[in-house]
């Protein structure tokens, strides 16, 4: 049978796969009903353990709507992620397996990215009384701002005095009811701070919202104006909502406000025991919301493609001894070596032990052919503080370690490396350099085309489109022809967004209506190169090293979500990191299970008693010792006892 055929999209003929013939791509297989939902054509939901394959399948599934044409053009796919490189990851995995037109209509967006959109472009239908203006700034506010702002107010008697409102919390405030179109009289004390918090925000000299207000004013826009539901029910024909786990519950009424009774097909996929956003107001109902209200069916995986036997094992042992009736996961990759010591507990007296012990081993197996990047430290928290613990032992053995979460003039290393404008500029650094590829050339000819309204069936279009990134690559050759470190880093960012024109390249991308996030953005990629031009001779070494390459990663468990290394060593396996887990018990449990399962080979764990003991997290020592791990004591100079 021809696995092709014609679809008249209006303007052009285009071929596309038969629905029946379509078959995964990069040697895919799909369980049977990871292929239910990759080829549904009715709103499914789906729960999976850990490596599962769930971002996977969303990518497989994208690319069975566009080559299909089953999402037929100019529709588009939409997919929300909660992370940058998450939803960065999964329009990399689209984009590397369409043409350029079929990839171009599929945005991936963050959460907030998302809901910033719709405020950005329709500001000017937000309810009066709370709409910012439009150089609003984002908020971040810490403990010590929100308690500065309760003292500082005088509420009514009659609603509670000023105990009841210093008794209110931040997320409790900004997740109150939807936004009105009118503000009347507050009918209760949380009405009344809240009113007082939006005020507060936008009376500022520079008016500041947090990525909540934003999500409730794109709400209150949708509510409003049915006219801008109906434009975003026209564009998406489909919607995926990945680790949908983590949903709060003003993001689902975004969701359901946006899409809810159209006939937009949507796919959620997360997994309830990786749920670690509780504490952000992340909703445990939420699967089974979205199964009445949309009408889903629910899909299980049982797979884990990513983690060899005993990783699955100790995944498997430590469900069951939270859910006894738990569904097994089964491991994919059952046939394949797995390492002696695939998982030990190492157990130290001191932090500086400790620190040794782990460069001493990495060291060991990087001389022994592992690379660097085959590594990842994660912490539960405070990643700033066991980089300063971990890298002078890092620097001595000559070994690059990353904490992904440096800030760069106010932008995180792993946000900014997920971030479209970043990449395109470090992808016309390596065409300047004469570095050849569909995965370097493909994003830089889906961006500039979508910046040049390119139609992909013109050869004169895509003449135009070469043309234009020929001038790129030529100017950046200007700058690469002198070392790294002589060179003017900020001079060539600038020029490099120059000549791609900014204007339309933030037209296309409406995270950079932002003025002054893009301009940070620019500033944050020209000081991060100049910092690594700095031990750079040559530029190639140079982009390696602002992308990672060669390096230790060192990251948050909530920053390590989605991601997955060879060897993963949990540090700091104590209560003083734990410190809220007699609390959140479901929730930090939830944090290690993350941790563990970002493992393909190996998985270590490390405490350091001078940090803190484990009799208060004696739960997750008892977890380990039931799958069998073994605890490896090191007396002082590292050697096990
Ligand atoms: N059907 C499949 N066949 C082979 N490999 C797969 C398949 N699905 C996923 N993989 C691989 O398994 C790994 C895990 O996939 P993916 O990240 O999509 O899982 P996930 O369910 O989203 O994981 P998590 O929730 O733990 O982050 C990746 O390396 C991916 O390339």
């Amino acid at each position: 049978m021809d696995r092709n055929r014609t679809i008249w999209t209006g303007c052009f003929e285009m071929a596309f796969v038969d629905p029946g013939e379509w078959q995964p791509t990069d040697g895919i297989n799909l369980e049977d009903a990871a292929e239910r939902v990759v080829k549904s054509q009715t709103n499914k939901s789906v729960i999976a353990g850990p490596g599962a394959g769930k971002t996977e399948l969303l990518a497989q599934r994208a690319v069975f709507l566009l080559q299909t044409g089953l999402c037929k053009p100019p529709q588009r796919i939409l997919a929300i992620s909660f992370k940058k490189d998450a939803a960065k990851t999964l329009k990399d995995r689209v984009s590397s397996r369409c043409p350029a037109e079929q990839a171009s209509r599929f945005d991936s967006f963050t959460f907030d990215a998302f809901a910033k959109s719709l405020l950005d472009r329709f500001l000017a239908l937000a309810p009066d009384w709370c709409r910012p203006p439009r150089d609003y700034g984002i908020y971040f506010p810490n403990r010590d701002e929100w308690l500065d702002f309760l003292n500082g107010l005088e509420p009514p008697a009659e609603l509670g005095g000023k105990a009841a409102a210093q008794a209110l919390r931040l997320n409790r405030i900004e997740n109150w009811g939807p936004l009105p179109l009118e503000f009347g009289a507050p009918a209760d004390m949380k009405a009344w701070v809240a009113a007082e918090w939006w005020e507060h925000c936008l009376s500022m000299p520079q008016a500041r919202i947090t990525f909540s207000m934003i999500n409730r004013l794109a709400d209150a826009i949708l509510t409003h104006n049915p006219g801008v539901s109906m434009a975003l029910r026209f564009t998406y024909s489909h919607v995926f909502l990945d680790e949908f786990q983590d949903t709060t519950k003003p993001q689902y009424r975004l969701t359901g406000r946006a899409f809810h009774g159209s006939n937009a097909v949507m796919t959620a996929v997360g997994d309830t025991k990786q749920r670690i956003m509780t504490w952000a107001g992340a909703e445990s109902e939420i699967f089974d919301w979205f199964e009445e209200h949309f009408d889903a069916e629910r899909e299980l995986l049982q797979m884990n493609h990513r983690s060899n036997a005993r990783i699955v094992q100790i995944i498997n042992d430590l469900v069951t001894e939270i859910e006894p009736d738990a569904v097994q996961t089964i491991c994919a990759r059952a046939d394949d070596d797995v390492p002696d010591d695939a998982s030990e507990f190492w157990v130290f007296d001191t932090d500086d032990e400790e620190s040794a012990k782990i460069a001493d081993f990495i060291e060991d197996e990087i001389a022994n052919g592992r690379r660097p990047d085959d590594f990842a430290l994660l912490v539960r928290v405070r990643a700033n503080d066991a980089e300063d613990r971990l890298q002078p032992f890092f620097v001595e053995r000559d070994i690059r370690l990353r904490n992904e979460a440096r800030s760069i003039a106010g932008t995180a290393i792993q946000e900014l490396l997920a971030d479209e404008v970043v990449n395109l500029v470090l992808g016309f650094i390596r065409l300047a350099l004469g570095v050849r590829g569909q995965e370097i050339y493909r994003p830089v000819q889906e961006i500039i085309g979508a910046i040049l309204g390119t139609d992909f069936e013109s050869p004169r279009d895509v003449k135009r489109l070469d043309e234009r990134n020929r001038q790129i690559v030529m100017f950046v050759k200007q700058h690469t022809d002198t070392p790294p470190a002589d060179t003017d880093m900020e001079a060539l960012v600038n020029g490099v967004i120059e000549a791609i024109e900014e204007r339309p390249l933030r037209r296309v991308f409406r995270q950079y209506e932002d003025d002054r996030y893009f301009r940070q953005l620019l500033t944050s990629l020209s000081e991060f190169m100049t910092e690594c031009a700095a031990e750079a001779d040559d530029w190639e070494t140079l982009i390696n090293a602002v992308e990672g390459k060669g390096q230790v990663r060192l990251m948050t468990v909530h920053k390590s979500k989605g991601l997955e290394y060879h060897t993963v060593i949990f540090v700091g396996l104590h209560q003083e990191a734990f410190w809220s887990y007699q609390r959140n018990q479901e929730e930090e449990t939830n944090a290690f299970f993350v941790a563990l399962s970002r493992a393909r080979e190996r998985v270590y764990f490390t405490q350091s008693r001078e940090s803190g003991a484990t009799a208060r997290i004696k739960r997750l020592i008892e977890l380990l010792e039931s799958a069998d791990v073994p605890v490896v004591e090191f007396a002082e100079g590292g050697d096990p006892s």
